[in-house]
């Protein structure tokens, strides 16, 4: 069945942001002084529909799958990386087992579609599509049954998950091909700009990703012109189960942490089925896979963190996550000029008066 697109509740609540707004600047700070914070926590605010949000369970969700493609060499790691690395978020080794763990996020993985059987065990949900796309440049990356089973799934695992935040971060040895094509499509940013080096290609391997991605959008860009026709033409499991993964937790009023490139990818697409996602998504960080500026300019972003990371799995979202925290805690527990009895400068003026 056609996955149904949720319904966005809107956040655009004046009456709210008014409240939000006054509870922030009656704090015991000079006006504006928490910045960025300020913004976030009244984003917090209006996606949680209270002027008094508390954060609840929030889950990292790593969604992991193969890529076709990758077998022509448009990484420089081998495939056998993403199963491996999928081992290694459940046993805690990967880094984002390490920061899930210091910022207690309970951290799910989910077999999208990697081309490996896995033990069942705790922490680890089969969703398998199939055992990897299929190549992109001999035809679509999966069917239209195939995506609106990923995008179904993404939405069924957050509809399983307790909590008011989601952080989404992926897994999959090519994707940065998939992102970067989904990119160049959706936002008409020439296909060059939206391709980097994603896990380290030399110069040589990028002009190969650059050459080869060019002939996969040569073939598509005729017979793909729909949303949906793209994503099953170049996208990858792992990144239309994050789309249906944001789609719903947006539905259900919980803020959406977004990671890198490829999580991003998926949002921004996600975005063209349901643009009031975007009022529930927290930009993590500028990520230095070349592309990824692009797309927050695109898009009108501004990431929180600027590290230089290029990781993925949803690290960057996971780094930014105390900073949402932060935002939330400062707006519930910060004392305002009134209760704290500290002179304010309208007060100032009142006296003087
Ligand atoms: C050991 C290792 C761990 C990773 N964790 C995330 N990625 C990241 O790199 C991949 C995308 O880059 P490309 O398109 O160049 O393959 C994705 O799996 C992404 O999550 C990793 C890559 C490697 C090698
Ligand atoms: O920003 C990302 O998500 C990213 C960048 C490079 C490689 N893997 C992931």
């Amino acid at each position: 069945m056609a996955f149904p697109v949720p319904p966005i509740p809107t956040t655009h609540d004046a009456a709210l942001l008014q409240r939000l707004r006054h509870r922030i600047d009656r704090k015991t700070k000079p006006l504006g002084a928490l910045g960025r914070l300020e913004s976030l926590a009244l984003q917090v605010g209006l996606v949680l529909d209270t002027d008094r949000p508390v954060l609840a369970a929030p889950q990292l969700v790593v969604f992991a799958g193969d890529h076709g493609i990758a077998a022509r060499g448009v990484s420089a790691y081998p495939t056998d990386v993403t199963w491996q690395m999928v081992e290694n978020f459940l046993a805690g080794g990967a880094a984002v087992s390490v920061l899930a763990r210091q910022h207690g996020l309970a951290l799910t993985v989910v077999d999208a579609g990697v081309n490996h059987m896995f033990a069942p065990r705790a922490g680890l949900l089969d969703r398998k599509v199939a055992p990897g796309t299929a190549d992109m440049l001999d035809g679509p990356a999966m069917t239209a049954a195939q995506l609106d089973q990923a995008l179904q799934s993404g939405a069924d695992v957050v509809r399983g998950l307790p909590g008011n935040a989601v952080l989404l971060g992926e897994m999959g040895i090519g994707n940065t091909s998939s992102a970067s094509l989904l990119l160049a499509l959706l936002s008409g940013e020439p296909l060059d700009e939206c391709i980097g080096r994603g896990t380290g290609l030399d110069d040589a391997g990028l002009a190969r990703k650059r050459a080869l991605l060019g002939k996969v959008m040569d073939r598509h860009r005729a017979t793909a012109a729909s949303p949906r026709e793209l994503m099953a033409a170049v996208g990858g499991f792992e990144i239309a189960m994050i789309a249906g993964a944001a789609l719903q937790a947006a539905s259900e009023r919980r803020l959406v942490v977004v990671d890198g490139f490829i999580a991003g990818a998926a949002v921004l697409w996600a975005s063209r089925l349901a643009p009031a996602l975007l009022s529930s998504c927290v930009w993590a960080h500028s990520s230095a896979e070349a592309g990824h500026r692009l797309m927050t300019r695109h898009l009108d972003v501004v990431p929180l963190l600027d590290l230089g990371l290029r990781l993925g799995e949803g690290s960057g979202a996971a780094l930014a996550w105390p900073l949402v925290e932060s935002s939330v805690r400062l707006l519930a527990e910060m004392a305002s000029f009134e209760s704290a009895g500290v002179s304010d400068k309208s007060a100032d003026k009142g006296a003087g008066a």
